[in-house]
């Protein structure tokens, strides 16, 4: 079974310690594919929502030093319990405190998927980059190459965002074209994004590189859906929501 359709039948639950920006986005975009959300970034409860909870997602897009602590614990708690942890290290470069925390995550954490823009995986690398606050900012850099050796120093899966996304363990790598650039025109499509591969991880556990592409080419399917019927960022951000509720209703070729 594919498995957007194996998730809507077993509506994974979705633990997210997420940024002020997009925590509602978030939440209704991971209802609108299927999934159950849980916003909770206690360091009183961290624990114990991971553990019950399908994956954990761990965004520092608003991050305090007692929101690290939280992610730590929760993400501890949910690698013991054997569920997937997806980082998603937002402004990674934008300051020494995100790119430490970051750093420290990666350390006390197995984290299984890191997914970020080439600005956040320049940072981590510490490869010069022009960096622009949460945005990917500008430079060159060779993306493949980069994002396999931060996957085989952290032992996870890299998935990087753009307008190619690529996804590697380190040793394989796939890319998924397609999306629409009007993905960047509201905020929060790369948090989301980074909850929805968590979901699909949490389904496809046996074969998690190819969940992970199959999470990221679903997502790009439905910003090009959306896209065709919009007219600017506003429609786009409702019209998005929609297709991640409709999309394989409609078609089902870009199943993987
Ligand atoms: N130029 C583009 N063309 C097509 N799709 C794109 C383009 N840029 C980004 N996307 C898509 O938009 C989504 C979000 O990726 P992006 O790289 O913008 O994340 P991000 O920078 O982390 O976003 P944010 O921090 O605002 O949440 C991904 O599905 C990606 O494939
Ligand atoms: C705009 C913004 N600032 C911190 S987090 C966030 C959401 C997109 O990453
Ligand atoms: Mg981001």
């Amino acid at each position: 079974m594919p498995l957007i359709h194996q998730l809507r039948k077993e509506q994974p639950l979705v633990h997210c310690i997420t940024n002020i920006v997009v925590a509602n986005f978030q939440a209704n975009g991971l209802l609108a594919i299927g999934a159950s959300p849980v916003m909770a970034d206690a360091i009183e409860e961290a624990k114990d929502i991971a553990k019950v909870a399908d994956c954990s997602i761990l965004n520092i897009g608003t991050l305090k030093q007692q929101t690290v602590d939280a992610m730590i614990l929760s993400g501890n708690s949910a690698r013991a319990a054997g569920k997937p942890v997806v980082l998603d290290p937002v402004g990674a470069g934008a300051t020494p405190f995100r790119k430490a925390c970051v750093l420290q995550i990666l350390d006390e954490v197995d984290v299984t998927l890191l997914r970020c823009n080439v600005g956040e995986l320049a940072a981590i690398a510490d490869i010069p980059w022009n960096a622009k606050g949460v945005d990917a900012g500008e430079g060159q850099a060779d993306v493949e190459g980069i994002a396999k050796i931060v996957a085989l120093k952290y032992a996870c899966l890299v998935a990087v965002s753009g307008e190619i996304d690529i996804v590697t363990d380190g040793h394989s790598t796939l890319s998924i074209t397609g999306g629409h650039p009007m993905m960047t025109n509201i905020t929060g499509t790369g948090c989301l994004l980074s909850s929805v591969v968590g979901a699909f991880l949490s389904i496809g556990s046996e074969r998690p590189l190819e969940a992970a592409a199959a999470a990221l080419a679903f997502y790009k399917r439905a910003g090009e859906e959306a896209a065709k019927v919009s007219h600017g960022p506003g429609d786009f951000a409702m019209n998005f929501l929609n297709a991640l509720y409709t999309l394989d209703r409609k078609t089902k070729t870009y199943l993987v």
